[in-house]
């Protein structure tokens, strides 16, 4: 197990307003933290306080590099008619193209992350006539097709449906357990935690508190 990311005493900050402060925890390899916590605490301040200060912080240390950390919004909506074909818009995730076209092993890197978030059968269908689910998946695969070592999901709004949620977050575990990927999982959904969850880091009176999930069930 690796160290991904150190956060020791950081406060986090809207303009002059403290939502968490003083806030320590750590991101290993092969681990899902779920960040929880009331609607507006800052879970997602949070994330973008660490992301903005990748570099040169005290309080925020990073052991990767910043090509290696992606970042899934909450579901975005996109338009009925948005052509791109799937595997087209799952490629716009590969990172240092040097070239125009995709060479034999960029090719490969798409057609494996197709198949591990099951959308082979979908490559030639344009993403706009895609299901929501289906869409969910393949900003996921975009996000994987560049190897990340920490994935951050936000699925704060998100409107999916309760299975639809349970088949991504298998995906996700079953994906980064093997390449021993870190993942940071925003979510409300209790039974999400329990299920996938590794680490619960619950936001609450401006504190951050981080519990190992398994230890709470055992
Ligand atoms: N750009 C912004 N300008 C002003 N206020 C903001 C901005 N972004 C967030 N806020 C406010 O900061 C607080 C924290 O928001 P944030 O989105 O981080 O919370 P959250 O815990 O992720 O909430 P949710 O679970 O509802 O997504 C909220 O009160 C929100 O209204």
């Amino acid at each position: 197990m690796k160290k991904i990311l150190e956060v020791s005493n950081l406060d986090v900050k809207l303009k002059e307003r403290t939502l968490i402060s003083r806030l320590s925890f750590e991101i290993n390899s092969g681990t899902l933290t779920c960040i929880t916590g009331e609607n507006g605490v800052g879970k997602t301040t949070m994330v973008k306080t660490l992301l903005k200060n990748f570099k040169n912080n005290n309080h925020v240390n990073f052991h990767i590099k910043r090509n290696q950390v992606q970042y899934v919004p909450q579901l975005r909506n996109i338009d009925d008619d948005y052509p791109l074909m799937i595997k087209d818009f799952i490629g716009l995730g590969l990172q240092n193209k040097l070239l125009p076209w995709l060479s034999k092993k960029e090719k490969l890197s798409i057609e494996q992350v197709m198949n591990e978030t099951n959308l082979a059968h979908l490559a030639r269908t344009p993403l706009g006539k895609a299901s929501g689910g289906e869409q969910q998946r393949v900003f996921l695969a975009q996000a994987l097709v560049s190897n990340p070592k920490l994935l951050i999901l936000d699925e704060s709004t998100a409107s999916m449906d309760k299975d639809a949620k349970i088949e991504l977050l298998k995906l996700v575990k079953n994906i980064t357990e093997k390449t021993d990927t870190a993942v940071i999982f925003i979510t409300h959904d209790p039974l999400l935690v329990q299920k996938f969850g590794d680490y619960d880091l619950e936001i609450k009176n401006q504190e951050g508190i981080l519990k190992s999930v398994k230890g709470v069930n055992n």
